[in-house]
């Protein structure tokens, strides 16, 4: 385990960024301009990710953009894009943050790349690989090395894959878009009685995470990531950005743009106990006349304290004393995140959420999720998959990132 390349310095890194075709030029994109801003959002809700039958496309909003893109330590020449040299249009885009991550016990200063788009008529005029070697040559020059990124396909050497799953919260509407299906033998009132939730969470001292509650809760969640092989480290300023949105959040009023939803249990005594979190990222449904749009809820950095008294988190009284708790608080995700009109709340077989996904109604999807290192070796991580589509409280992942 350890680097692949031997290590250089950024002096060694050219200074021109790399050769393109003579139609296209490279740019720097500023997103604190509104404009460009908007053609980033233009380009990726055209242009980006869809799933497999082509009906849905991700809609990542401006918000989103703010907040995943302009976290601490952010730099506007790792927003990399590509336009028409003619008419100044976008047509690719790839973004890098620094994040600190640790590899076992190695901390490694590196970034996470996402958003890598180019525009659906530049598809294989070989601009991918292009954009991937530029964003490391401006990362590089910065004396950083190492990279964390995500993908649905299969490139080579994954250091761990993740399954997707789904928790219905609107099945009518996930039925009426054909994300899910009716079981034969079966009717929709039976299906919409499998998913009833309550009206309000149920979990005693649930409430909004606030700033007086960062040092103790960042402690909590530092200390609970500790199980994982594979986990971003958050400072202080990081995690407040993460978790409470940033000032573009704090100062936001309405509801429904909300990207972050952060949520921890208070004791009696008036200590946090647990935490979590989950982000807004709707899909635009492509094929639909009834439905514009999917509400999706995705499950992102949760903690607890519930076995952290217990030396071997796989202990049964630790594993079963987790479950429990985890059960509840997701529970209440489940809940919060139908409360504000989301229609499925997504997770993945990452972390330990193999305790919770079976009993709280979590299917199996078709997709997963690979996580790949640049430059930097592994041994296999277990990103808590079954060889069915079952999930294994004993075979929970060591996967404690959890990317957009
Ligand atoms: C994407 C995604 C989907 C879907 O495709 C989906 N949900 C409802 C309907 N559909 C079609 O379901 C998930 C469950 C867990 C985590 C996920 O994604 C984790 C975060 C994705 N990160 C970025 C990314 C983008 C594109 C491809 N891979 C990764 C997903």
């Amino acid at each position: 385990e350890g680097p692949i390349d031997k290590v250089k310095t950024p002096d060694e890194i050219r200074d021109e960024p790399l050769p393109l075709l003579n139609e296209f030029e490279w740019c720097t994109v500023n997103v604190t301009n509104q404009d460009e801003l908007e053609d980033v959002f233009v380009l990726l809700n055209e242009n980006y990710v869809e799933d497999r039958d082509a009906s849905f496309r991700f809609k990542y909003t401006r918000e989103f953009f703010n907040w995943s893109l302009r976290s601490p330590g952010w730099k506007s020449e790792w927003h990399v894009g590509v336009r028409v040299r003619a008419t100044g249009k976008l047509v690719a885009f790839i973004s890098a943050i620094p994040v600190d991550l640790r590899v076992r016990n190695n901390a490694i200063r590196g970034v996470e790349i996402n958003f890598l788009c180019v525009h659906k008529q530049l598809r294989g005029k070989r601009l991918t690989p292009v954009l991937i070697k530029e964003i490391t040559r401006r990362v590089n020059k910065h004396d950083i090395w190492y990279a964390l990124y995500t993908s649905g396909t299969v490139l080579p050497s994954p250091v761990s894959v993740c399954r997707y799953t789904h928790r219905p919260l609107n099945w009518s509407k996930l039925h009426d878009v054909g994300f899910t299906h009716l079981p034969s033998k079966t009717t929709k009132a039976q299906m919409l009685a499998t998913y009833a939730l309550p009206k309000e969470p149920v979990t005693k001292g649930l409430r909004p995470l606030q700033e007086k509650d960062l040092d103790e809760v960042h402690a909590l969640f530092e200390k609970y990531q500790e199980r994982f092989d594979l986990v971003q480290s958050f400072t202080r300023e990081e995690f407040n950005h993460w978790f409470i949105g940033g000032e573009e959040q704090s100062q936001n009023t309405d509801p429904s743009k909300k990207v972050i939803y952060s949520y921890v249990v208070e004791s009696p005594e008036g200590k946090i106990t647990d935490f979590f979190s989950f982000y807004s990222l709707p899909f635009t449904i492509l094929n639909n006349s009834v439905h514009q749009e999917l509400g999706i809820g995705y499950l992102f950095y949760y903690a607890s304290d519930a076995d952290l008294a217990y030396s071997d988190r796989y202990d049964p009284a630790a594993t079963a004393a987790l479950k429990e708790r985890l059960n509840s608080l997701i529970n209440d995700a489940c809940i919060i995140a139908r409360n504000v009109k989301m229609d499925v709340f997504n997770a993945l077989t990452s972390q330990d959420n193999a305790l919770f996904l079976d009993d709280l109604k979590f299917g199996p999807g078709d997709g997963f999720l690979n996580f790949y290192l640049f430059n930097y070796k592994t041994f296999p991580i277990s990103g808590g998959l079954t060889d069915d589509k079952s999930y294994d409280a004993q075979k929970r992942s060591n996967v404690g990132v959890v990317m957009l």
